[in-house]
């Protein structure tokens, strides 16, 4: 049966790249995008980092849209759905729900993302804040605006990246990780130290390998209990300890979902005319030979495309392979990685101490180049990726890592 109705749940990045994946190759069917949030889908990126800086005297941060209603409505011809959550799929019927209407559906995307975990305890105490919507990073931004003691729970990239801002507003700030070191379970332990570094160097106060007790205060939160018996003041408690995809409304809906919805490697869930992409997806990446649910930018954008044209014509649908992508920028400092950490061995090439200079690490799995992170060298990392794309060996990619080693060395 041809496609008369796409409809996409998740009005952000994947939901996006779905909507104009679609109509780049040519549907010219009814296009519904169902949102949750109010806004229209903007960039999520510059909430822990340009937007907690910026320092427009109104008080009235400009949202990071990516297109403008007037593109959705007329250039894309898109019928938008805001501001109120899908909350059942019938794939019998074909039909989405949203409050008390039903969509139905030829094809559907969903690309519904993820959620920020909150800390137990913490629900109704002003001053503590997740940080994954606009709204978040409104009220967060504010806070730093006000000169807030800032406790960061979590040293992933998010909450580094909040420290770092908080840390360039000049504000006393704290971070706390439960790990040995930041970033450990993105990047190993030996590479989460150097991240540490740059939290030090930079005055950020870095307490790993404790874990929060209790955030208290009566009807603000006044200060931050540590497992180790510590007290932090705090006014402003920033938690990123991860998020969870948003599946809950799938519930009864037969597609199967265990940390995000199961998909084979061309984004399809195993149910008549439904894809998935992006945070919210864990799909079947052949070139690593496994299931993987990534939370980066560049797969959401990539599989939201994909699976728009896989949902539009399932016999010609294609597989989805990547080479996992993310960055991250910590007082000015790019880092960047690519591939898996989970590796044989980690030689680091290049880590010249000095603040800002560059770094380079490469992840071996028996005889080829299974990862790559750097430091400020944003020019290489994408070399990497193109060789762990291609099953380098190991020799060739420590040979070329060594080689422009040389070259910055004089450079
Ligand atoms: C603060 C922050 C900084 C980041 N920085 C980086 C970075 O530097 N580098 C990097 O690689 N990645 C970064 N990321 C990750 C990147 O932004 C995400 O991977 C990307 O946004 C995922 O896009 P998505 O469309 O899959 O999901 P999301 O962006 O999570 O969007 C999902 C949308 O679906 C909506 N939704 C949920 N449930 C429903 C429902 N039932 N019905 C309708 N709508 C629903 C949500 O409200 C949301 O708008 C960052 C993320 C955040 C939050």
């Amino acid at each position: 049966m041809s496609v008369e109705h796409l409809v996409v749940v998740g009005a952000s990045l994947a939901g996006l790249r779905a909507v104009e994946a679609a109509r780049k190759a040519g549907f010219d069917g009814r296009i519904t995008l169902v949102g949750a949030e109010e806004h229209l889908p903007y960039d999520r990126p510059p909430l822990s980092k340009a937007f907690l800086e910026g320092d427009r005297l109104d008080g009235a941060p400009e949202i990071p849209l990516f297109r403008s209603g007037e593109t959705f409505r007329h250039e894309l011809d898109v019928h938008l759905m805001l501001g109120e959550p899908a909350t059942a799929l019938d794939p019998e019927r074909k039909v989405v729900c949203v409050g008390q209407r039903e969509v139905a559906y030829d094809a559907l995307v969903l690309a519904t993302g993820a959620t920020a975990r909150d800390l137990p305890g913490t629900q109704g105490l002003d001053g503590v804040h997740t940080l994954r919507t606009v709204d978040d990073a409104v009220a967060v931004r504010a806070a730093l605006e006000g000169g807030a003691r800032t406790v960061v729970v979590g040293a992933g990239f998010i909450g580094s990246e909040v420290a770092a801002t908080a840390r360039k507003r000049g504000l006393d700030v704290t971070v706390v990780e439960t790990l040995p070191t930041p970033l450990q379970a993105a990047v190993g332990r030996t590479m989460g130290e150097i991240c540490s570094s740059l939290h030090t160097r930079n005055a950020t106060g870095l307490r790993c390998g404790v874990s929060v007790d209790s955030v208290e205060g009566r009807a603000r939160v006044e200060r931050v209990v540590l497992s180790d018996g510590s007290v932090l003041d705090a006014d402003l408690v920033v938690v990123g300890i991860g998020a969870a995809p948003s599946t809950g409304w799938l519930a009864g809906s037969g597609l199967v979902v265990d940390d995000g919805i199961h998909c084979d490697a061309t984004l399809w869930t195993g149910v008549e005319g439904v894809y998935a992409a992006g945070d919210v997806a864990r799909w079947y990446n052949p070139l690593f030979d496994r299931a993987m649910r990534l939370e980066h930018w560049t797969s959401a954008a990539e599989q939201g495309a994909r699976a728009a044209r896989n949902a539009l014509d399932p016999p010609t649908a294609r597989s989805y392979s990547t080479v996992p992508y993310f960055w991250s920028d910590w007082y000015g400092s790019r880092i960047q990685f690519v591939g898996v950490a989970d590796a044989d061995e980690l030689v680091i090439v290049d880590a010249d101490p000095d603040p800002g200079s560059r770094c380079v690490a490469l992840y071996r799995a028996g005889d080829a180049v299974a990862g790559a992170m750097t430091i400020n060298a944003p020019t290489e990392i994408m070399k990497y990726r193109g060789m762990i794309a291609k099953r380098a060996s190991w020799r060739d990619a420590l040979s070329f890592a060594e080689s422009r080693r040389a070259v910055a060395g004089v450079s």
